[in-house]
């Protein structure tokens, strides 16, 4: 909508109806900043319940965590979540659930804000020059979020979207004492951030309760990547057939070795294995 369009949709409206506010019409054609709208928790709560499947724990963290945040007029400091877990649990999808409860456009929305600036120039970097050196200074200051960020290219991956970082060194400077390699397997594993010998705390994040939850996502086991495949038929409009859902799911790998409980990329890739069928 342009402007003048909508001024003037919201002139006439408003001597339509004479009792609705300016701001409520533009708001109505517009998206607005409206950081005091109410959270709907029974709306969230719902969507967790129904689309985020094994994940009770976080279920529960991020319902309290975020009425709890949303009720208080006067926060003392933003709401900081560290979400943590295997890969394809469900860490970005729950990030635009609450995103899309918060700003009905999710992702779309111009007050939501995906950081993926440093990802697209570390590549850039890298697929320019693989053998490219990243120093990070200040480590100990930095948001897990930039860990975060920059994890999966510190990762064993032979590519990523086409590009190997498999050359590039990545240097990591702290203040007080060297990174050493045990911090950097902190950071990339699980459960560990109440650990005191962890990278995070020693980063003093933990120390100065700068994250406020840090919300572990659990492996997902057999059963819940068959609720991921039937989840994503239902949005391709596909009718259920219960032998495909048993083979996408018997199509992944399961850890540990032997008793083969819990897959080891959580749902993350049967949306492309879904292709095949
Ligand atoms: N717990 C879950 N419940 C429902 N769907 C899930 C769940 N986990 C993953 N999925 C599905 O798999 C896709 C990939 O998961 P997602 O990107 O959220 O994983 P992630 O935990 O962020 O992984 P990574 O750490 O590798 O980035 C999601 O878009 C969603 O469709």
């Amino acid at each position: 909508f342009e402007p003048i369009t909508v001024g003037i949709a919201i002139g006439a409206a408003s001597a339509l109806t004479g009792y609705l506010s300016y701001k409520d019409l533009y708001c109505r054609f517009a998206e607005c900043c409206r950081s005091e709208r109410p959270l709907n928790a029974s709306a969230l709560k719902q969507d967790l319940e129904e689309k985020l499947f094994g994940q009770h724990l976080a279920t529960e963290v991020i319902l309290k965590a975020l009425t709890g945040f949303k009720n208080n007029k006067n926060p003392k400091k933003p709401l900081t979540l560290s979400l943590h877990g295997w890969a394809g649990t469900g860490k970005n999808f729950v990030s635009q659930i609450v995103a899309e409860n918060l700003h009905p456009k999710g992702l779309k929305s111009n007050f939501v804000h995906l950081f993926d600036q440093l990802q697209r120039w570390i590549r850039g970097n890298v697929s320019a020059c693989a053998g490219s050196v990243f120093i990070f200074d200040e480590m100990d200051k930095l948001h897990p979020g930039v860990i975060d960020a920059i994890k999966p290219f510190l990762d064993y991956y032979e590519q990523i979207d086409g590009v190997s970082y498999r050359k590039a060194i990545f240097i990591f400077l702290r203040k007080r004492e060297d990174i050493q390699l045990k911090d950097l397997e902190a950071v990339l594993s699980v459960g560990v951030f109440n650990n005191k010998h962890s990278g995070l705390w020693h980063s003093g994040l933990i120390d100065r309760n700068l994250i406020d939850y840090f919300i572990p996502f659990l492996p997902l086991e057999y059963r819940h990547v068959k609720m991921c495949v039937r989840a994503e038929m239902k949005a391709r409009g596909s009718a259920i057939d219960e032998d495909v859902v048993t083979r996408v799911a018997e199509e992944m790998t399961f850890f540990p070795k032997d008793e083969k409980i819990y897959s080891d990329k959580g749902c993350k890739t049967v949306q492309s294995r879904l292709d095949f069928y």
